[in-house]
């Protein structure tokens, strides 16, 4: 019998660093002993909430801490002198460090992080600039701080490996394209992996037969099409920019409007460094779109509330939102040639904006999709939450999804198998 190992699994966002401990014994599913959250680190004091069990411990402003790797310092500092977790009281207490890595390429499934993955991860930051850095930053604070974890990469395009080819393919030059690696790759997917197991498992039929549109609404938000489990489609692309528009990306544009919306289109972004070269196409579409640019915010509990209040900005962007959305619901519809098991929310804006999914639910009444208003007002704090009207064509879910539970019931899976993986 193996002892208990601690499993910590990082979640880099754009704008936030989110961290669960996990303990796992080889028979067991990972136990979760703690979540511990630093977010706005874009807009200044950064906040830190702690929960540990059922109970929210701490909450309270970081305004020392500005960048990723401060955020996972103070983390680490914060969780390893918490008495009330002995599980984990010194940094060599943490068997594997997994960290959610958006761009992976090529690798459909879970690296251990050597000298040589760093250095392919590193390269992929060149597709996604705004991403990977992040994680690759907490990956290198933590071999430093936590010299003897075992790290291990997690990718958010793994998922979608599964996309056939003609959905895949761009029309553009195939040699380019080859050699420059163009091509959808699709995000979210530890996500979609999460709610394609959880619904499964709650409406009670085989992981592998289940026919799902996905939303994932967060502050990137995008939809996938999932036909027996695996993903089909997906609304991102190359990069996260790609499909629905979000907190500050525009999504889906014309590919020629960036030349009308700045002059500056291919010079370089003043946030590039010396590694990384970010254009001002890529900085303005990526961060300076979406709904900050459309209501002044990018908080969708707060354009939902400004919109009932008569905000007519505010309403525009919901519409917009609600609009794109129920064209990829349609798409993926006929993809899955109407056998849906269930269409689901998640994401923050899925899981709490009760307004939005009635919206969506409502343009789609022609396809068979009904709202239960009373369920959607209220759906509770189970996993998956039933907010479809019954007896109607098909099932409405919510699902709070859990990229960083994902992570770890991978990482115990193949608990022995990454142990083995050389590592320089
Ligand atoms: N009551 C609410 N109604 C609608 N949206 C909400 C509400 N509360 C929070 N949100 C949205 O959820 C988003 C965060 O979602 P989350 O999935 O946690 O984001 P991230 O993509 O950063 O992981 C916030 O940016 C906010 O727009
Ligand atoms: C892939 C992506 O857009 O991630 P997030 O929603 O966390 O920004
Ligand atoms: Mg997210």
């Amino acid at each position: 019998m193996t002892m208990s190992q601690i499993i910590l699994a990082v979640n880099a966002g754009s704008s936030s660093v989110k961290v669960s401990v996990f303990a796992t014994s080889e028979q067991d599913q990972p136990k979760q002993l703690a979540v511990i959250q630093i977010a706005g680190l874009t807009a200044p004091p950064a906040k830190l909430t702690y929960n540990r069990g059922d109970e929210q411990i701490k909450n309270r402003e970081v305004p020392d801490v500005k960048s990723a790797q401060d955020a996972y310092e103070h983390i680490l500092q914060h969780l390893t002198s918490d008495s009330g977790l002995p599980e984990l009281s010194h940094a060599d207490d943490i068997t594997f460090a997994c960290h959610r890595v958006v761009h992976g390429g090529d690798y459909d499934k879970p690296a251990r992080i050597d000298k040589e993955t760093y250095h392919r991860l590193e390269e992929l930051s060149d597709l996604a600039p705004l991403h990977n850095g992040g994680a690759l930053a907490i990956v290198e604070a933590v071999h430093s701080k936590c010299p003897n974890a075992i790290n291990v990469a997690f990718f958010d395009s793994a998922f979608h490996a599964s996309i056939p080819t003609a959905t895949r393919t761009y029309a553009i030059d195939p040699t380019i394209a080859e050699r420059n690696k163009l091509r959808k790759y699709g995000f979210h997917g530890l996500s979609y992996a999460f709610i394609a197991r959880a619904v499964a498992e709650s409406i009670n039929i085989p992981l592998d037969s289940a026919n799902l549109i996905a939303l994932h609404l967060g502050s990137g938000a995008s939809a996938c099409c999932i036909r027996g489990g695996k993903s089909l489609d997906t609304s991102m692309g190359l990069t996260p920019l790609a499909g629905l528009p979000g907190a500050t990306r525009s999504g889906d544009v014309d590919p020629s409007l960036i030349f009308h919306l700045t002059s500056d289109a291919g010079k370089l972004s003043p946030s590039s460094t010396k590694e990384l070269h970010i254009t001002t196409a890529e900085e303005v579409l990526n961060k300076q779109c979406g709904w900050k640019a459309m209501t002044g915010t990018t908080d969708f509990g707060d354009i939902s509330k400004r919109a009932e209040e008569g905000d007519e900005k505010c309403q525009l962007a919901i519409d917009v939102l609600v609009d794109r959305i129920v064209g990829y619901v349609a798409g993926y519809y006929v993809k899955l040639q109407g056998e849906v098991d269930g269409l689901v929310f998640a994401g923050g804006i899925g899981e709490k904006g009760a307004g939005l999914r009635k919206a969506v639910v409502n343009r789609l009444s022609c396809l068979g999709f009904e709202i239960d208003e009373a369920a959607n007002g209220k759906p509770g704090d189970d996993t998956v939450v039933e907010i479809g009207a019954k007896g109607a064509k098909h099932r409405v879910l919510v699902c709070q999804t859990d990229e960083q539970a994902e992570m770890a019931r991978q990482c115990a899976l193949q608990a022995e198998e990454l142990k083995n993986e050389k590592s320089a």
